[in-house]
């Protein structure tokens, strides 16, 4: 065979590319402050004032070259630097919106991360207030579903995500769920064990990053001390079999996020990712950003780029959709809905002419 052929064949076809950029999907894994665009963050600075370490756009994005997890925190956190006022926070998760009706997604949960603003003196009412409103106004203008889940910094000590859960009670009804995030290694879900009983008490929803770069008994940690019902990241779940079987057994979804994983070196190259193996297994895994803004791409590149060096097929698209409406936290009415406009997706594509 030629060298031109082989490459051609090797190519995800420009069908399979506009089939899935067309495909609704749901995001699940999404840092509202890695939505933040080197451009907005330049805006934000100057319009409050705030001086940045990096003399322009260019210098920031220059700077995105991570080697772990840790190397990616330290920038997402000067990044996050800029937000002071409701309207930042608006502008913010707006921009990401558009970035998501664009991509298809029809359902979207934000993580938000209330101590990297409260730490400098921004009050969680601003924060939230401003997520919130965007909320309202995707639904409303973009017809995206979306909802907010607080996350803890496991950096952190658990009194303090103690007292952010105490500051959160006022404003329940606006966000459905906690997760943990920030350094994996060396905080373990233990740690935090108290703030997610109650927080399972108030019936919020539970989540957690668990297996992003930590041990599969970190996994084992959020599902068994923290009441996880969804793993974000969990590719080191490969790792233990017992925990495979567990996970498949109770359908526990694993929000991965393919370009993050390669930007953070947790896999040395996309061709190397373990998502197909996952879905191969039989684990409920998804296809989310992150952090759009640092690691290279939104929801539509991470399914493009991943389909193209996994050479995924239509089955895995139609099981990848499938996977993200069944793992969110929509209601049973609304995720039969989105079940069913994923099917006339498929039949409308592939009716016969
Ligand atoms: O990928 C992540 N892992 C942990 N914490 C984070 N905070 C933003 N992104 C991440
Ligand atoms: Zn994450």
């Amino acid at each position: 065979m030629s060298e031109a052929v082989q490459h051609t064949e090797l190519m995800l076809s420009d069908r399979l590319a506009d089939f899935l950029r067309g495909m609704p999907k749901a995001e699940l894994h999404i840092h509202i402050e890695g939505s933040l665009e080197p451009e907005l963050i330049f805006q934000m600075a100057q319009r409050n004032g705030v001086s940045l370490p990096y003399a322009s756009v260019e210098a920031l994005r220059a700077a995105y070259a991570f080697t772990n997890l840790q190397s990616f925190l330290d920038i997402y956190y000067a990044g996050a630097s800029v937000l002071l006022t409701e309207v930042d926070f608006f502008d913010m998760a707006w921009a990401y919106f558009l970035r998501a009706r664009a991509d298809n997604v029809i359902h979207a949960e934000l993580f938000f991360d209330p101590q990297t603003h409260t730490m400098r003196g921004v009050p969680f009412a601003v924060v939230i207030n401003g997520l919130h409103r965007a909320v309202e106004r995707a639904r409303q203008e973009l017809g995206i579903r979306a909802s907010l889940i607080l996350c803890f910094l496991r950096h952190l000590s658990e009194d303090e995500a103690l007292a952010t859960l105490e500051e959160a009670k006022p404003y329940i009804g606006r966000f459905i769920g906690v997760g943990l995030d920030s350094g994996e290694l060396g905080n373990p879900p233990e740690k935090f064990a108290r703030v997610f009983a109650e927080a399972r008490r108030l019936g919020l929803r539970i989540v957690a990053h668990a297996g992003e770069e930590g041990p599969p008994a970190y996994i084992w940690g959020a599902l068994d001390v923290l009441g996880a019902e969804r793993i974000d990241h969990g590719v080191q779940a490969l790792k233990d079999p017992a925990l495979v079987e567990r996970l498949v057994r109770e359908h526990i979804p694993l929000t991965v996020c393919p370009l993050s994983n390669i930007k953070l070196c947790v896999f040395p190259t996309l061709a190397q990712h373990n998502l197909r193996e996952l879905l191969d297994r039989g684990l409920v895994a998804t296809i989310n950003s992150d952090d759009p803004a640092y690691f290279g791409g939104y929801i539509n590149q991470n399914y493009l780029e991943t389909f193209q060096a996994l050479q995924l097929n239509l089955g895995h698209a139609r099981r990848l959709a499938e996977n993200s409406f069944v793992a969110s936290f929509a209601s049973a009415e609304e995720k039969c809905r989105d079940l069913e406009r994923l099917v006339a997706y498929f039949d409308q594509t592939f009716a016969p002419a």
